[in-house]
């Protein structure tokens, strides 16, 4: 089974509803790895959101993390290759690569969730390909995390628009982080996102409560608590 996490935008809670979805796999008994095609903003030595994940959950044996690539900038792939000085061309795998990769951790763990870079329509190759492109070569179901906030209507609907345009008629809408104390408007948004789903003829898995890997000694068990609230539509191994 291979996942595509991808978002509204970036900082929406892709990584973290990453790790909800690996923490469901694993309780499972699958194996999961976990795909970052390109990471971006991080220095070699930082842990990156496919690290983040395997550390909220314990560095569990049953969980792998890979990178294609990554670079320092904070930006788009293409971007953070250029104002490093390099040629997108030459250190931004191609389409063609991110599919093997995808293929070989596909035909070793049961479970694969890859991460694009911010929202749907960011560029992860040279040739200008995105995580829609690399889903729908590999075969994968789309999960789309959204924000609670002001906003989030026109950024749902513009991105869940773009996922049937390219032929994504299912797919799985969730919010990455739940206020604790929601106000009108937030009530109010998941309301109307579950509704956007239906309309889509998506699947809507509920809402992530914030605040899951705030206490670097509870992760693991709020990521898998959060795991087992989720409504998360399963063909097979999930
Ligand atoms: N449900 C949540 N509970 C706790 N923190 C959260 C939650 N959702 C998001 N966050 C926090 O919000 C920030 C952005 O979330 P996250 O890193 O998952 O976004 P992202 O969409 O993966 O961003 P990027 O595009 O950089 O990959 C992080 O600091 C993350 O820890
Ligand atoms: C740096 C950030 N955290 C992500 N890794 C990359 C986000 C790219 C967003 C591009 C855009 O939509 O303007
Ligand atoms: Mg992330």
């Amino acid at each position: 089974m291979i996942h595509a996490m991808t978002g509204t935008d970036t900082e929406v809670g892709k990584t973290v509803a990453t790790a909800v979805l690996a923490a469901r796999s694993l309780s499972h008994g699958h194996s999961v790895a976990i795909y970052k095609p390109t990471q971006t903003g991080l220095g070699k030595s930082e842990p990156g959101d496919a690290q983040d994940v395997a550390r909220w959950l314990g560095n569990p044996g049953q969980l792998s993390a890979f990178e294609g690539v990554r670079l320092r900038h904070p930006m788009a792939p293409v971007d953070a290759a250029l104002c490093a000085g390099l040629d997108p061309a030459a250190v931004l795998p191609t389409l063609a690569q991110h599919v093997q990769q995808v293929g070989e951790l596909d035909a070793t763990h049961d479970v694969v969730i890859i991460e694009g870079a911010g929202g749907l329509l960011v560029e992860l190759t040279a040739a200008g390909e995105t995580i829609a492109d690399l889903a729908q070569a590999v075969g994968a179901s789309l999960v789309v995390a959204a924000r609670p906030d002001l906003g989030t209507l026109n950024h749902t609907a513009l991105t869940l628009e773009a996922c049937s345009t390219r032929g994504f008629t299912r797919g799985t809408l969730l919010l990455g982080s739940y206020p604790e104390q929601p106000e009108p408007l937030h009530q109010r948004n998941l309301a109307n996102l579950r509704n956007m789903a239906a309309g889509h003829g998506w699947d809507f898995a509920g809402a992530l409560p914030a605040g899951l890997v705030r206490d670097p000694s509870r992760c693991r068990a709020a990521l898998h608590e959060a795991a087992a609230t989720l409504a998360w539509p399963c063909p097979g191994p999930c």
